[in-house]
């Protein structure tokens, strides 16, 4: 699966050369991030989690929280058009729905987010932190070439300290829709019959026409996932992934053991983030957290419910 991955440039995630050593910290040892190139080595060079993100054990007794969010609604969501890869932007609701994820997320712990490569997941998770208490400012990683990487460099630790990195992906994106994209959805089923077109849409291996069945998109965003976000959970990391509603299936799908069948009917909505708590290498389900002030979401685990105090703590 690795292999995967090969085509993918250097990331690197740095403060720069002239920042005095004992601020030369992201919360600990490293400001590299390097890329999914090189997986062991993104592993060993984490970004530990910040002196509010509740999570100070050793990787062996870390729990970790991982948000999923589907991207708020698109201009082709409105349209109802098969969007796949193409890449459209959210409508006016898609932003609302957007900050309002944020709101009710505000008070999860977040150390590095994850995206696709598409604008709409990645606005959908920008405008979401714009709603977080903790005020870190969510900085994308260009990796593009060595230039975007030196070009990009930031050289304050403190500013560091203050940041979350962005990583995006193509391997995150949403499946490859083939020749449906750009068709309208209801038309396509008045054409091609509602049975083949369900079956293009929700079947787990028949792709549509040219395009990805929901198991190859599966083979590249699960692939991603385990690669390079689980170690960072494992690393007690706590992540934040906005992606795409197949792409998102596939890792629930891997996430809680799904079968084909039970993926088929699984559906997301836009917008509505997912909590998860990753412990001892299992990933528990927790639902929609419903709002900041949802009492339940916090009472989750002594973790979430010390870093909420934190925040509440913290000057406005
Ligand atoms: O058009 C798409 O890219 C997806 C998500 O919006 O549609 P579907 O729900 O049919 O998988």
């Amino acid at each position: 699966m690795a292999s995967t991955f090969l085509s993918q440039p250097v990331a690197r995630y740095s403060s720069g050369i002239d920042v005095p050593a004992s601020s030369r910290n992201f919360g600990s040892s490293s400001l590299r991030f390097l890329s999914p190139r090189f997986p062991t080595i993104a592993t060993r060079s984490v970004l530990h989690p910040s002196p509010l993100s509740g999570s100070h054990h050793s990787s062996s007794e870390s729990e970790s929280s991982l948000i999923l969010i589907r991207h708020g609604e698109s201009l082709w969501n409105e349209k109802n058009l098969f969007t796949g890869c193409c890449d459209v932007p959210l409508t006016k609701r898609g932003v609302e729905e957007a900050i309002e994820a944020g709101k009710r997320i505000s008070y999860i712990p977040i150390d590095m987010i994850f995206t696709s490569a598409l604008i709409r997941a990645q606005m959908t998770a920008m405008l979401a932190m714009t709603q977080h208490r903790q005020k870190k400012v969510p900085i994308i990683i260009h990796n593009e070439n060595e230039q975007a990487t030196t070009w990009t460099r930031v050289y304050s630790g403190k500013t560091m300290k203050q940041s979350i990195p962005v990583i995006t992906s193509w391997q995150l994106n949403e499946r490859m829709y083939g020749e449906l994209q750009g068709l309208n959805k209801q038309e396509t089923a008045e054409r091609y019959g509602k049975e083949k077109v369900y079956e293009w849409r929700r079947s787990y291996d028949i792709p549509p026409p040219k395009g990805e069945s929901l198991e190859m998109c599966s083979q590249r965003a699960v692939a991603y996932f385990k690669d390079f976000i689980e170690p960072q959970l494992q690393s007690g990391k706590h992540v934040m992934l906005a992606a795409h509603g197949n792409s998102l299936r596939s890792i629930i799908m891997y996430l809680e053991k799904l079968t084909s069948q039970e993926v088929t009917d699984l559906e997301l909505s836009t917008g509505i983030p997912l909590l998860y708590i990753y412990k001892e290498g299992k990933f528990m389900s927790r639902g929609s957290p419903v709002g900041p002030s949802e009492a339940d979401v916090y009472a989750y685990t002594q973790n979430l419910a010390v870093y909420r105090q934190q925040l509440d703590e913290m000057p406005h």
